[in-house]
């Protein structure tokens, strides 16, 4: 499996403002990039904090991309996977439309009315008690076919993921603004670490849109 975290920040690390709205970060070369990646991948990966906050769809834009992808034998869309233990996803989402398949990983702590509401909508992946387990949740989407997944966030997700070594590598959008706020989300937030900090090894720096992409692989 080959997992690769993407993120958009703005020049002073931060996802979205401290409202947790959708804020546009990127520009236009940098949207044409990602919807390259999302077709690239086999599925796409956020948090539940992310569906709340933006009711993402989170399909491939392009057609020629979408019916590139039907021809190689795959469907037009990469699958979608929501990270929510407690299956909060709401039933109306976009995430869970009928344009792609969607997994939702949960915990066996997630009601069970709501699991049923969701489960005509999504195949529903059960790891950990009370948070989902992502090292038990990534090895059963693996078993589902799944190996190359591009996570778009957000900041708590992508933190557990880098805590539990899923990360292989890590692609930022540094754009030209400043959005402060110490409650505003940034890249990776959590509990944060105190040592064993992952080291990252630069592997690509070039100016996107007005702002800079990065690269990374992380080393463990
Ligand atoms: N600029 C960008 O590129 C992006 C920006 N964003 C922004 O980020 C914000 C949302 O980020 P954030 O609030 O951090 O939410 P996340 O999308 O990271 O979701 C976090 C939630 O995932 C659930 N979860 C379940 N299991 C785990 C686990 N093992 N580890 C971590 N989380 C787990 C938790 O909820 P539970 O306990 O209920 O399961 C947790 O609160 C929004 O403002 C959005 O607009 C988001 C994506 C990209
Ligand atoms: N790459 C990137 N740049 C930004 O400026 C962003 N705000 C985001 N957000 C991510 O994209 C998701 C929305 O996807 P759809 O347009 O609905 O397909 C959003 O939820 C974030 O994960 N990304």
């Amino acid at each position: 499996m080959n997992v690769v975290v993407n993120a958009a920040m703005s020049a002073d690390g931060k996802l979205s403002s401290r409202r947790r709205e959708q804020v546009t970060i990127s520009g236009s070369e940098d949207f044409e990039r990602v919807d390259r990646l999302r077709a690239d991948s086999d599925a796409v990966v956020v948090g539940i904090g992310t569906v709340l906050a933006d009711d993402p769809r989170l399909t491939v834009k392009d057609r020629d991309r979408r019916e590139r992808r039907l021809e190689n034998g795959e469907p037009a869309n990469p699958a979608r996977v929501v990270v929510d233990s407690n299956a909060r996803t709401p039933p109306d989402a976009r995430i869970v439309d009928e344009q792609a398949e969607t997994y939702l990983c949960v915990s066996e702590n997630a009601p069970v009315e709501r699991r049923m509401n969701l489960s005509d909508r999504a195949t529903l992946v059960t790891a950990g008690e009370k948070r989902v387990d992502l090292l038990r949740a990534f090895a059963m989407l693996q078993q589902n076919g799944l190996e190359r997944l591009m996570v778009e966030g957000g900041g708590e997700l992508i933190f557990s993921l880098l805590e539990n070594g899923l990360v292989d590598e890590l692609t930022v959008f540094v754009g030209p603004q400043i959005i402060g706020g110490r409650d505003a989300p940034t890249l990776a937030d959590g509990d944060g670490f105190v040592e064993n900090f992952p080291e990252l090894s630069l592997e690509e720096l070039e100016k996107v849109d007005d702002g800079v992409l990065l690269r990374w692989t992380v080393q463990y």
